[in-house]
């Protein structure tokens, strides 16, 4: 079986800007490039293929007197979390859902007109983590980063007020809420309120942070077993906020509990740890490895939401005079560029 860090080294970054998403609605058969062998849809390195259907990840209800302490201890022990009780209307969620489908339902040769062109991130295309492997996903996102004006006059040249409206609501109801369970776990971690790694938080204006929302469609698949809707991967950034339609297919991997499925939980976020919290942790937050599978009958759709400090903060490990820094500090955006070139190495790169 061969390990993560060998398929890089097999299988150098391919220029997948000539790679669109296949029409997935038009296929026979599973073409030979959505075929992956068996089990290699896990990350060998980090636990093989078992899954395991009776662990489940906490669900935390917001409200609860004790919300620090059991959001501190989540982010401790799994690095991921259900949320309930998180004031983002179910309104503005379900609106979200409602255009992200509106996308998706378009014919291929509409949604081709916002192709991510080469060395841009906004736009209509395949999963970013695509160059490292062999085979492709079954997925097709839509990547939101600033405005979405542009893109979506192309995708609705008459009618594309309502999704830029939409998905502009849903971003400040997710910084908002990225804002405050940043606080809350600064909170846990003893970060005082005037440190200046606090410097950026609750800061005003487009530039205050680092943030895009991720639009994910991973279609039906009759065999799911021989395709991936996302390989194991972990996010970037500080946290992630995701929605998910009601189809299964989230999973995260735990030491010594393997795959653990996400189940939809109505009305619930969920919250993971990223790379730089797990970095201004000091390793305490485990960044936690996730993947998505098919459904054999039913499309899924989910909307992540990434949230970090602005690209030039520089993120340092905990000051703990009790133990000694796992990582050096590195700039927000050194670390992203360090991550689009390596992926699950990046980290490595600036162990200690
Ligand atoms: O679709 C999901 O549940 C996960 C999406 C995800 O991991 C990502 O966009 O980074
Ligand atoms: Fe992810």
């Amino acid at each position: 079986m061969s390990t993560l860090s060998e398929t890089y080294r097999d299988h150098p970054p391919i220029h997948h800007h000539h790679i669109v998403p296949l029409d997935f609605d038009s296929l026979g058969s599973i073409p030979d490039s959505h075929d992956w062998p068996p089990s290699s849809h896990d990350s060998p390195s980090r636990g093989g293929h078992h899954i395991n259907e009776n662990a489940s990840i906490p669900l935390i209800d917001l409200n609860d007197p004790n919300a620090i302490t059991l959001i501190g201890n989540a982010c401790e022990t799994w690095g991921v979390f259900q949320l309930i009780n998180h004031e983002v209307p179910m309104g503005v969620i379900e609106r979200a859902e409602g255009e992200t489908r509106r996308l998706f339902d378009l014919p291929m040769t509409r949604k081709l007109k916002t192709l991510r062109a080469p060395g841009e991130v906004s736009g209509y295309g395949l999963p970013r983590i695509t160059p490292f492997f062999s085979k492709h996903m079954w997925h097709e996102g839509f990547t939101i980063m600033g405005s979405s004006a542009h893109h979506a006059s192309q995708l609705w040249p008459s009618n594309h007020q309502p999704f830029c409206d939409v998905m502009e609501e849903y971003q400040r109801k997710m910084k908002s809420l990225a804002e405050q369970i940043t606080h809350l776990i600064f909170n846990f971690l003893k970060i005082s309120d005037g440190a200046e790694i606090t410097n950026w938080l609750h800061t005003a204006g487009a530039a205050a942070c680092s943030s895009a929302l991720q639009l994910n469609c991973y279609p039906r698949c009759p065999d799911p077993t021989r395709v991936t809707g996302l390989a194991p991967h972990t996010d970037t950034f500080l946290l992630t906020i995701l929605h998910q339609s009601r189809t299964c297919g989230l999973q995260i991997f735990r030491d010594g509990s393997g795959w653990v499925p996400v189940a939809p939980v109505a009305g619930a976020l969920v919250l993971n740890v990223g790379d730089l919290f797990h970095i201004l942790s000091n390793g305490r937050f485990p960044n936690v490895l996730h993947r998505v599978v098919v459904d054999p009958t039913r499309r899924r759709l989910s909307m992540a939401y990434f949230y970090g400090p602005p690209p030039d903060f520089c993120v340092s490990p905990l000051n703990d005079p009790s133990e000694s820094p796992r990582y050096r500090p590195v700039v927000v955006k050194d670390y992203v560029r360090l991550k689009a070139k390596n992926l699950e190495n990046a980290l490595s790169m600036i162990r200690l």
